[in-house]
Formats: structure tokens, C-alpha cells, sequence
């Protein structure tokens, strides 16, 4: 369960938008208003089989057999949640005999794309793209060049190493596949890729990396259950929507999400094309930020504390963590820390979280907190989970449809032209 703690008068906030909240809280669960063909994802933890999970956790180890390297191409929705998953599960320093999860597509970068290929070289490889249009530029042109490096290397093999994710019914990718004979997985139609972690997008990748997807799911699925009801009090989901959108009408348009957890940098990635995605549009919507600390707080720190007064903060903190370690006292106190000895860095961050909230609400900046008890698969996917609830709820409170991006239509489209691509003058 996330505890959330807010700096300002939540019960006021709550008052004022109970009825937009039931109203939003009737369409979501009747699957009613605007872009509800895209709700697939609401009770998709729950809906999940056992079969499925399992097809998934085999493909995952015929993955872990044949190759030392995955190679997963996508851009957004259909690579950030399995980058931010795997991220926070990870040790920082891998062992140089680990199976690795590499990314591709997700820019189109020929620096990257050359060395990431002369990495591969000394690895056996396996490679799962990913796109539920099918049509994605950029992880098309880099499936091009893995594709033709899998078949020069594998020959007729490399058809049994390469996964595709995909729509089931249409899609360049989706034909590719057919011709070629590569094992294929579904996107489903109702889900967006911003909310597609729970599907095979992000399961396959993340099983891949040897990470448990059923106590992701299960994680997902409490969450699911938990913040189902209307109980405005008891609904972390609700309240953070709702807080949010009291802050943006006070003039607050930037949110700054902050952890002192590096492992959790990407799970920010992912969070920021989901708000960023879903409430963009209209010439409304919260910019969503993030900063890591405490680095952030000696480059970012002094805007924050002291700029321009548009922005509020929201934490993820954990209260346990899986390692950790004591400040030693030291006979010669010559770097000054002693004050520090037989206190843990938990300790000091927890501390700095303190400090932190504390000076930046005196500066003027809102504070949310969201607690969790540790940094584990069950609780990133319940994590997940509630923030794509509360990015439905909050999306809606603005007005907006949470599940379209009409908006990324058009650099496409502006590329397109200048690159000459056909039917686009
Ligand atoms: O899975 P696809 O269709 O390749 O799309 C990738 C990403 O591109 C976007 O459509 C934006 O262009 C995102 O919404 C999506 O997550």
C-alpha cells in the first residue's frame, strides 16, 4: 500500500472535486467517457492467466538458454516499462557472465547502433521488437540492421531468436513476422503502449532478465484491488490525482518527481511519458520533471529552492532497503564525519528527505510524498499500477482524453516530408 502525505490542505481539495471524482471514477469502471476503448489496462492484472504467464516465463528461459544477450527494440511505451523495471531489479555492477537486457530503437543513433553490434559479436544473441503500430520508425530502421546482422551471423537460426511483439492483426512488423515465422505476441487493442507493462511488452523482457513477473503481477494486481473503491480517504490513486490538479490550477505547472534511489531513474522515465503523454494536449497539462538525489540537489537544487515558483515536488521513498551500510568512526576525526558514525546511509537519506521537504515547502514548493516499504518487484508493479490509475483520473479531471497523443503525429509527419517518405508530399 503507498502512503501519501501532502503539505497543503488535502480535505479541501477532496471536497471541492468529489463529484468530478465519482463521475470519473463511474466512467472508469463502466468503461464509459471519452478513449474508454483504450481501458483494457484496468483490470488487466487481474484478468491475466496463469497459461499466459507461463508461455511468457518459458519463452523467457528458451531466451536465457540460447542467448547472453536480449536485444530489445522500441521506442515509449514499448520499451520504457521494461527498461524501468529491470532498472530498479538490477544490481548496479553486473557480473560479466549475466544475462544482459539490451535496448535499441529508442533513438537513432549510429554511434549506438555500430557499437552496440560489435558488442554483440562475442555473445550468442536473441532479439525482441517491439511495436504495437508496427510502424514506428525508429525501431524499424534499427530491427533493419539487427535483423540483417542476426541472419548474416545465424542463418536460417536466427528466425528462433527473434520475438515479436506486436499487434495481432495489422502492422508492417506483424507481416514481417508471418513471412519470416518468428514467434509472436500480442499488444492488446485496448491497451496503449504508455500503459502496456503488464502485457507481454514489458513481461518478456523483464522474465528475460531473470526477474519474477508473477510477483510483478501480484504487485499490480493489489493495487488493482486496493484502489478500486471510492473511498476518497483510503484512495492513494484519487488523492494524488486530485492534489495534483488543485496544484496546477494554483499555477503550479511543473511537477519535479524525485527519489534518492538511482535504481528507480528509468521508473521516472516511464512515469514521464505517461503523464507527459496522457495530459499534454490542448494547450493544458502538468510538465512532468524529475530529479535523483541528493545528486540533483547540487545542480537542480538551487532552481527549485529558488526559481521561478511554478513548480511542485513529489517523493518516492522506501522504508527498508535491501543494502545498506554504517558510517565508521574514525580515531583521527580529520574529514569531520564522526558526528555521522554508526549511522546508515538509509538513515542520512531518510534524514535528507527531511531536510529537503522542509527547505523546499519554505521556498514555496507543494510537497507530495509517496511511501512504499521497499524496492521489490511486488511493489513496482504496484507502484505501476496506481500511477496509471491516478494518470486516468488526473487526465480526466484536466478534460482531456488520457489514452490518445494526437500531438506526436506531427514531427512525424514533418520528418516524413523531409525525408521524402511516400504519401507525404
Ligand atoms: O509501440 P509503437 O506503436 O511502436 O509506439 C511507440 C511509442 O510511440 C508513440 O506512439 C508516440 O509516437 C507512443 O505513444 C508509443 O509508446
Amino acid at each position: 500500500m503507498i502512503q501519501l502525505t501532502y503539505s497543503g490542505d488535502e480535505q479541501q481539495i477532496l471536497n471541492e472535486r468529489k463529484d468530478a471524482l465519482q463521475q470519473i471514477h463511474a466512467n472508469l469502471y463502466d468503461k464509459k467517457g471519452e478513449g474508454s476503448e483504450f481501458l483494457g489496462w484496468l483490470d488487466w492484472p487481474s484478468q491475466l492467466s496463469e497459461s499466459f504467464l507461463n508461455q511468457i516465463n518459458e519463452t523467457a528461459e528458451t531466451i536465457r538458454k540460447q542467448a547472453d544477450v536480449l536485444v530489445v527494440i522500441g521506442i515509449g511505451g514499448s520499451y520504457l516499462g521494461a527498461k524501468a523495471v529491470i532498472e530498479a531489479l538490477s544490481p548496479h555492477f553486473s557480473n560479466n557472465n549475466d544475462f544482459e537486457v539490451l535496448f535499441a530503437g529508442h533513438q537513432v543513433s549510429g554511434a549506438y547502433l555500430k557499437e552496440l553490434l560489435a558488442y554483440l559479436n562475442d555473445k550468442e544473441v536473441a532479439v525482441n521488437v517491439i511495436s504495437k503500430s508496427g510502424t514506428t520508425t525508429e525501431p524499424a530502421i534499427a530491427f533493419r540492421f539487427l535483423q540483417q546482422y542476426m541472419e548474416e551471423r545465424y542463418g536460417d537460426e536466427a528466425a528462433s531468436r527473434i520475438y515479436v511483439t506486436t499487434d495481432e492483426k495489422k502492422g508492417a512488423l506483424l507481416e514481417v513476422a508471418k513471412e519470416k515465422g518468428y514467434d509472436r505476441f500480442v499488444v492488446p487493442d485496448d491497451i496503449g503502449g504508455r500503459y502496456s507493462v503488464f502485457t507481454a511488452v514489458g513481461l518478456l523482457p523483464i522474465a528475460s532478465a531473470g526477474f519474477s513477473i508473477d510477483e510483478l503481477i501480484a504487485g499490480a494486481k493489489e493495487a488493482e484491488q486496493a484502489y478500486k473503491s471510492f473511498d476518497l480517504e483510503q484512495n492513494p490513486a484519487i488523492r494524488y490525482a486530485a492534489i495534483r490538479h488543485a496544484l496546477y490550477q494554483e499555477g503550479y505547472k511543473t511537477e519535479v518527481q524525485a527519489t534518492f534511489e538511482p535504481k528507480m531513474n528509468y521508473v521516472q522515465e516511464w512515469w514521464k511519458q505517461l503523464f507527459g503523454e496522457s495530459e499534454g494536449k490542448q494547450g493544458k497539462g502538468i510538465f512532468p520533471a524529475s530529479v535523483s538525489y541528493t545528486t540533483d540537489l547540487h545542480s537542480l537544487g538551487q532552481y527549485i529552492q529558488d526559481g521561478e515558483r511554478t513548480l511542485f515536488e513529489s517523493f518516492i521513498v522506501f522504508d527498508e532497503v535491501d543494502k545498506d551500510m554504517t558510517i565508521v568512526e574514525k580515531d583521527n576525526d580529520a574529514d569531520q564525519l564522526n558526528y555521522l558514525a554508526g549511522r546508515s546511509l538509509q538513515e542520512f537519506n531518510e534524514k535528507a528527505y527531511q531536510g529537503v521537504t522542509e527547505a523546499h515547502l519554505a521556498g514555496d514548493v507543494p510537497q507530495i510524498g509517496l511511501r512504499m516499504k521497499k524496492l521489490d518487484a511486488h511493489h513496482i508493479g504496484h507502484l505501476l499500477y496506481f500511477y496509471m490509475l491516478a494518470c486516468a483520473y488526473s487526465g480526466y479531471l484536466l478534460n482531456v482524453n488520457p489514452f490518445d497523443q494526437p500531438g506526436v503525429e506531427d514531427y512525424k509527419t514533418k520528418i516524413f516530408e523531409l525525408l521524402g517518405k511516400p504519401g507525404y508530399a
